[in-house]
């Protein structure tokens, strides 16, 4: 097979793909650093990416767009005046002052659910959401890493590991040279590779998160591992000293409130010793403890220094480590801070690296908030990993302690799940990146795992409990309770719409997260909020929730999720057209792939229930649901009126699947009901949509219902997934299908960019891009991952790739969105909504890939590999791999 070429410097031949970023051109060193990935996403610090794009805003809208919204926006401008000036609150979507892009973003620290720190692909501590949720965006210039270099007794070089020159702190020696570091991110875990110039010596930095497939006890900690490698090239011995710096706080006004102080700690268990230095920050909500250590072992000192001040000029601590590459610090805790008054700490791990030889230090940041308040303050919520390290806010020391002793195991996993498909030299390099590198999201979707109370009284679990879904409390105290955000702009939690998107990465990699937050869907089905608001799109009012429809998200976090629920209030969304029928599938489509049947068992009523509801959409007893007219979907500023492919699709294999759950539960009544609205529906939707070539938008003979959708055979992508595309289980036939998807590649693809950024969401048949709406025009990465999917299970396999690809290298090449993969653009200059959840859909593709390779397997084996079931058949690949390596 086809040897990869290195990711980012190749030629396209035969498409109209234009050459990659090359974020590694400035790099002038040539180390290559010592166990980096082969695979991953690589930048330079040197790098500079293109001028960044902008956030959608009014001056984006075309006076037609304007028009149609007036309504909208008056009264989405009055709400935000409200909430934003009266309540002083923050919008759940700020359409007024969206988060400006920072081309900055590298690999987050932390397992799921226990708050994140983003790392920078500079170096910098830069994103945090330790409040549940709740985002804060800055650069803490106190966080550092920097090394000394000693040789027979004498400092020869101090430096810190950062290219910034910053105002403060300005005895210390800034501005590394970014030409000879390089960033490379595999999530869970990055490198840094710093060439010291002139002093022949390399470090290797990697860090090292708990995100573990199926582990649900470790992936939940708070806490990340740094992992440094030093290679001295040198005939002599040299002494290396890392020291890690930290202040008090994530960079926010709290810093200065006062009452917060450090404490140095040491603990030693099982022969392990680990110090370091506690840094408590005692705010009145959320209090935290963040601790910075170092595993001492034979030949490595761990000194530290307990406070200084960050916002000083730091002499005394440059000082103190230039002088013996060891920090000296007076014994105990320190004082509280004043009102007004920063406070940072520092630990120092020092080693003898020999001539030519090689040695580690290990470092780690964890961070203790056991107990969390939501925005509103009612409740009070444990997070998950307390049920192992306890709710008191003293775990960070056996935190640290278990992460510096765990670390490598974890390591072990992470290789163990990853280098089948990283040594899958049929796979291209830049769907490695992607399909890792997106699962960011799991843990930097404002992303919260909690427990639920062990005396748990919250009337509706209990009431539901009893009401038939017999597993709901053993499996939400077993797994507790998952929730992450649509985006970190929108901030809703489990916006269900999006996550049937981004649910199959949850569902092959953590399936009792996603078990665990389909039962919390389930009983809101159940559930209603009677509360009247007024809906912004239309105006009109509506209460909150209806019971039997499943609700649109569970909750905003500056709120009380789970609580109360339906944060989004632009549509009253009890009569959207997709998101039932997103409950029917997922049901399903988790079943087929856990095999779980209590929880088939459990969901089959709320199947039924959520069936009926949907039911009374197909107005004229065809078997097909109608959409209403307005935006009743997650496409949710682009009307569609009667039958439409993307809710008429979805109706069809929701209806399916509904059958096939009947013949497994053996309810043969449900069956042949299903089976007669199937027959009538599948009739319907051929003779109102199919025109020959795809499926039409809608059937309402309007300007652009005959638009091309990019997600018009979203049910066949849930069908293909859970097996049920053929045979007696065909919905949709297998050629139009292929005719669809092979005319979306031809005019949404290749026809839009020059098939360099993905598929556009709605084209019109003369290769326009259909402007009938401001989402028909945007790229949605999101549904881009999901309709190669789709291909690569109809065996397009390659305009699959070709069409994936264009999204990749457009975020993390072009546009320097790397860890924050927006839900849309559009072809020029505008995005919207930075890091949103709809991406995870990558792992679709993965999916679809294992089920092919498993299908092929039988008519195909090669005898080099390892893991059959992640091979392709040799066709589609010999021509995937032409292009990987420019031939
Ligand atoms: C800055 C001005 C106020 C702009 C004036 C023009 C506006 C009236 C419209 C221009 C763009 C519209 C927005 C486009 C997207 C939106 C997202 C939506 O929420 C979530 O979106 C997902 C789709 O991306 C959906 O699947 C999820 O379920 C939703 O939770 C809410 C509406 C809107 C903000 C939309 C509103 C009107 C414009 C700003």
């Amino acid at each position: 097979m086809a040897a990869a070429a290195a990711p980012l410097d190749r030629r396209f031949e035969g498409t109209a793909m234009a050459a990659p970023a090359p974020l590694e051109r400035r790099y002038e060193g040539t180390a290559r650093g010592r166990g980096v990935a082969a695979a991953g996403w690589r930048v330079c610090l040197a790098h500079r990416f293109e001028e960044p794009w902008q956030p959608y805003g009014a001056g984006d809208v075309s006076f037609r767009d304007v028009l149609r919204h007036v309504g909208l926006s008056l009264r989405y401008f009055r709400w935000w005046y409200k909430k934003t000036r009266v309540e002083k609150k923050s919008a759940f979507i700020d359409l007024l002052c969206a988060v400006p892009l920072q081309q900055i973003y590298g690999c987050p620290l932390g397992g799921i659910g226990g708050g994140t720190i983003t790392r920078g692909w500079r170096g910098e501590f830069c994103r945090w959401q330790l409040n549940p949720g709740l985002y804060h965006y800055g650069t803490v210039i106190a966080d550092q890493f920097t090394v000394c270099l000693r040789c027979k007794g004498q400092t020869i070089y101090q430096q810190v590991l950062s290219i910034e020159k910053p105002s403060t702190l300005q005895g210390w020696n800034w501005g590394y040279c970014g030409h000879y570091a390089f960033y490379h991110a595999l999530y869970p875990r990055a490198w840094m590779v710093y060439e010291l110039p002139g002093q022949n010596v390399v470090l290797t930095c990697r860090q090292v998160s708990p995100v573990i497939p199926h582990d649900y006890e470790d992936s939940s900690l708070p806490v990340g591992v740094f992992i440094w490698e030093v290679e001295n090239g040198r005939d002599e011995d040299v002494d290396v000293s890392i020291m890690f710096s930290m202040q008090n706080g994530m960079g926010a006004k709290d810093d200065e409130s006062g009452g917060h102080w450090n404490e140095p700690f040491a603990l030693e268990k099982e022969g392990e010793r680990v110090a370091g230095v506690l840094l408590h920050h005692c705010t009145r909500v959320n209090p935290f403890t963040l601790a910075i250590s170092a595993r001492e072992k034979a030949g490595t000192g761990v000194t530290h220094l307990t406070a200084f001040n960050p916002a000083g000029s730091g002499r005394e601590v440059w000082q103190d480590l230039l002088h013996d590459g060891r920090l000296e610090s007076p014994p105990g805790k320190s004082s509280l801070t004043e009102k007004g008054e920063l406070t940072a700490a520092a630990v120092c791990a020092s080693c003898t690296v020999p001539a030519r030889g090689h040695r580690t230090l290990e470092m780690a940041l964890a961070w203790d908030m056991p107990c969390i308040r939501f925005g509103s303050k009612e409740k009070l919520h444990l997070r998950r990993y307390t049920r192992f390290f306890g709710s008191g806010g003293d775990a960070a020391p056996a935190l640290s302690h278990y992460a510096l002793t765990h670390y490598e195991e974890w390591e072990r996993k992470i290789e163990a799940w990853q280098n089948p498909i990283l040594e899958n030299s049929q796979l291209p390099s830049w769907y490695k990146s992607a399909l890792f590198n997106e699962l960011y999201f799991v843990t930097d979707g404002g992303t919260i795992w909690v427990e639920l109370p062990p005396d748990c009284c919250d009337e509706d679990l209990r009431g539901q409990a009893a009401a038939g879904l017999s597993h709901l409390l053993p499996v939400l105290r077993e797994y507790g309770r998952f929730a992450y955000l649509e985006g970190q702009e929108y901030r809703m939690y489990n916006t269900y719409d999006v996550h049937f998107y981004a649910s199959f990465a949850l569902v092959m990699l953590w399936p009792k997260l996603q078990i665990s937050l389909q039962y919390d869907i389930a009983v809101m089905v159940m559930n209603e909020d009677v509360q009247l608001r007024q809906y912004l799109m239309c105006g009109q009012t509506a209460q909150v929730k209806q019971k039997n429809v499943v609700p649109h998200d569970v909750g905003d976090p500056d709120d009380e999720p789970w609580q109360r629920i339906n944060a989004y209030l632009i549509h009253d969304t009890a009569d959207w057209k997709d998101l039932n029928l997103k409950f029917v599938l997922q049901v399903y489509r988790d079943y087929y792939l856990t095999q779980d049947s209590m929880y088939l068992r459990d969901m089959w009523p709320v199947c039924q229930t959520v069936m009926e509801s949907e039911l009374k959409f197909d107005t004229d007893n065809d078997g097909l649901i109608e959409n209403g007219g307005f935006a009743d979907q997650t496409y949710d500023a682009w009307v569609v009126n009667g039958a439409s492919a993307y809710c008429g699709g979805l109706w069809l294999a929701a209806v399916c699947m509904m059958c096939k759950m009947a013949e497994v539960l053996g309810d043969a009544k449900i069956q042949q009901k299903y089976t007669d609205i199937l027959n009538k529906g599948k009739e319907a939707f051929e003779r109102l949509l199919w025109n020959g070539k795809y499926y039409n938008y809608d059937s309402s003979g309007r300007g652009s219902s005959d638009s091309i959708m990019s997600d018009q055979c979203a049910g066949q992508w849930f069908l293909g997934a859970c097996g049920l595309d053929q045979g007696e289980f065909e919905v949709f036939p297998k050629s139009h299908i292929v005719s669809a998807l092979r005319t979306i590649f031809e005019k949404n693809v290749m026809s839009f960019a020059g098939g360099t950024m993905g598929a556009v969401n709605g084209m019109r048949p003369n290769g326009q891009p259909d402007t009938s709406s401001v989402q028909s025009n945007e790229v949605w990465i999101g549904v881009v991952y999901a309709l190669a999917a789709t291909m690569i299970q109809e065996g397009l396999v390659e305009e699959g790739f070709c069409t994936a690809e264009g999204c990749y290298r457009t975020v993390w090449e072009q546009l320097g969105m790397a860890f924050q993969t927006p839900e849309a653009y559009r072809e020029k200059k505008v995005y919207r909504s930075l890091a949103y959840m709809r991406p995870l859909s990558i792992w679709s593709m993965q999916l679809a890939l294992e089920r092919r390779a498993s299908q092929e397997l039988q008519i195909w084996e090669h005898p080099d590999c390892t893991t059959p079931w992640l091979m392709l058949p040799p066709a589609a690949l010999t021509a995937i791999n032409r292009r990987e390596a420019g031939t």
